[in-house]
């Protein structure tokens, strides 16, 4: 079992992520994908000692996660942010349970008593969330995951509607994440949500989803 955690700028919270996953003994490699961190951030992940790829330049979320699956041989993945707030052991095995007893081809965590603001944007958009454990075989293209910057969430998606996968979601107890606007300040972060929601639209409309067909796989 492996743990992708796909990081842009995430030094004040790697760590913690880091942590959490090794002192829990699930994984067999955990991989940190640095997509053109500019701070602290591989510096980081490697203090941690952990498999550490530094991309020189910014490529989009998805690239990070296609790098990471490219750099383990790991059977089942998992997939955190690197922005958590609150990881627990806990959320990481409530993840891995549906994969591992084989009840589900993914799973999908969801914020859930963690801080209102976060609990909401998940409530509204529960299959964009970045905190997912699945089967490596049912990735059919990596070309498209790298391509897809912040679609990447919504291919994961569009996999279950297209190979009519089960899914099982989890709610992470009193998980939660960095907002942008915590991150970067209120302009920058406004700027960058409304381009992470552009991305997601283009990828949205290229592959002629329909909000029906994508909410019906967290219900
Ligand atoms: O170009 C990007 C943008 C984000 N991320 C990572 O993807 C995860 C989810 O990103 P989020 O939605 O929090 O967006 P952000 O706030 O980083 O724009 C976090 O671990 C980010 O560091 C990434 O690897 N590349
Ligand atoms: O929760 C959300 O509405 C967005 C944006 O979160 P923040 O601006 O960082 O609070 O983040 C989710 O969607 C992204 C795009 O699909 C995913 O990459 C994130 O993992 C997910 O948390």
């Amino acid at each position: 079992m492996a743990l992708i955690i796909p990081a842009y700028n995430e030094v004040e919270t790697i760590g913690e992520v880091i942590e959490v996953a090794q002192e829990s003994n699930l994984f067999n490699e955990i991989v940190v994908v640095s997509d053109g961190s500019e701070d602290g951030t591989v510096k980081r992940a490697l203090d941690y000692g952990v498999k550490t790829i530094a991309l020189p330049k910014n490529l989009g979320k998805g690239a990070a996660m296609t790098i990471g699956m490219k750099n383990t041989l790991a059977e089942v993945i998992v997939f955190l942010d690197a922005d958590l707030v609150n990881l627990r052991e806990k959320h990481i095995k409530k993840l891995l349970a549906p994969i591992i007893a084989r009840r589900a081809d993914m799973s999908c965590g969801l914020f859930s008593g963690g801080r209102e603001n976060t609990d909401f944007a998940q409530r509204l958009t529960p299959y964009l969330t970045g905190q997912r454990a699945l089967r490596r075989e049912i990735i059919d293209s990596y070309e498209e995951l790298r391509d897809s910057k912040f679609g990447a969430e919504l291919y994961l998606t569009k996999l279950v509607i297209e190979k009519e996968l089960k899914v099982e979601k989890v709610l992470l107890e009193g998980l939660t994440h960095r907002m942008k606007e915590e991150k970067r300040g209120f302009i920058i972060g406004i700027i960058s949500r409304i381009k992470m929601y552009w991305e997601v639209f283009k990828y949205f409309k290229k592959n002629n989803l329909s909000y029906n067909s994508i909410s019906s796989t967290t219900k």
